[in-house]
């Protein structure tokens, strides 16, 4: 539920890559993929709608919309962690915040989904047909060099808790058991500036990490315990796919510091091998907090889905009319 450092994204490209030439057969593979067009559709749209230069073609579409994006512009602030300089930025309350609030967006400069497929006739081993694209060509340079699998802003974005048409629904019927494949967004931190000021969720740390810290089941503890205190605010599902929001958990007072939980799959990639011996005890813990996490999650959706109603829909409609 949390972003994933995890992913195997094999293929990165850039939707522009038509442009490249036919002898290249990478190229030629992607073209004929059927994810490709949506999941570039999914990155034209978004790319509209987070740009300050584009995004009213989103906000000022409706009354909700645009008060909305008002007042989330005025709930918060971009200012290094309290946690410290190690943390880097963060996002803080610049007014008291009720539980229940719309606080950001999350960017996308990326999108992406994970999927396997069984061995073919000619190999044993199982096909990894997960790909990864970029909305322009300065994402690709950006994604090249800051590999998805170790992104500090990768972001599941649909997965079966949501409970929206995925950006990639169309090719999947799900009447015959077949599992639309999760999809994944990315940030690139260098066009933050160009974001409209709604467009923050990612600058949200977590109120406790697993650096530096040797890994076993106390730690997890620790951190689950510390991180859960911590949260105020948790990203979920809002509008059309890939959209993601930030909605507050519990009140949060002028000044102090947005926190969500990244969950201990975030913070594993960071840290030494367990011992093997702790191995069951972290399992078990870890279970524990994704069925408490997805807790929290389906509670902020009712949340936004009772308070955010028209804004949803309208957002539906907006994304769906660019
Ligand atoms: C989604 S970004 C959050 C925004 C980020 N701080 C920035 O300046 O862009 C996640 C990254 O923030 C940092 N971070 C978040 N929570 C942290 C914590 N509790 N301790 C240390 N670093 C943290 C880590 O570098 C992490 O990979």
């Amino acid at each position: 539920f949390a972003p994933s450092k995890h992913g195997c994204f094999r293929t990165s490209t850039s939707i522009n890559s038509s442009e490249k030439s036919e002898a290249d057969t990478t190229t030629v593979t992607i073209q004929s993929n059927p994810f490709l067009p949506l999941l570039s559709e999914g990155l034209r749209r978004t790319s509209i709608a987070t740009n300050k230069a584009t995004s009213d073609q989103v906000f000022a579409s409706s009354p909700s919309l645009q008060r909305l994006r008002q007042q989330v512009k005025q709930l918060t602030k971009v200012a290094p962690s309290s946690l410290g300089e190690h943390a880097g930025d963060g996002l803080f309350a610049t007014k008291n915040i009720k539980a229940g609030t719309i606080v950001g967006l999350y960017p996308a400069h990326a999108l992406g989904y994970e999927l396997v497929a069984p061995p073919t006739d000619d190999s044993d081993e199982m096909q990894d047909l997960s790909m990864f694209i970029a909305g322009s060509n300065e994402d690709e340079l950006y994604f090249q060099a800051n590999p998805h699998g170790n992104s500090p802003y990768l972001h599941a974005t649909d997965q079966p808790l949501f409970q929206r048409q995925s950006l990639l629904s169309s090719l999947f019927d799900e009447s015959k058991d077949e599992m639309t494949p999760p999809l994944y967004l990315d940030v690139n931190p260098n066009r933050n500036n160009e974001l409209d000021g709604i467009w923050t969720s990612h600058y949200i740390n977590d109120g406790a990490s697993l650096l530096n810290t040797k890994v076993d089941g106390d730690s997890i503890e620790q951190y689950y315990v510390q991180s859960t205190k911590a949260k105020n605010c948790c990203h979920i599902p809002f509008g059309p796919s890939p959209i993601l929001a930030t909605i507050t958990t519990k009140k949060v007072k002028k000044g102090e510091e947005l926190f969500t939980s990244y969950g201990v799959v975030y913070w594993l990639g960071s840290v030494e091998d367990p011992d093997e011996a702790d191995v069951a005890v972290m399992t078990e813990k870890l279970q524990e907090q994704i069925v408490e996490s997805a807790r929290d999650l389906q509670k902020a959706m009712e949340s936004a889905s009772t308070g955010y109603t028209n804004e949803s829909s309208d957002l539906d409609q907006a994304f769906n009319n660019l």
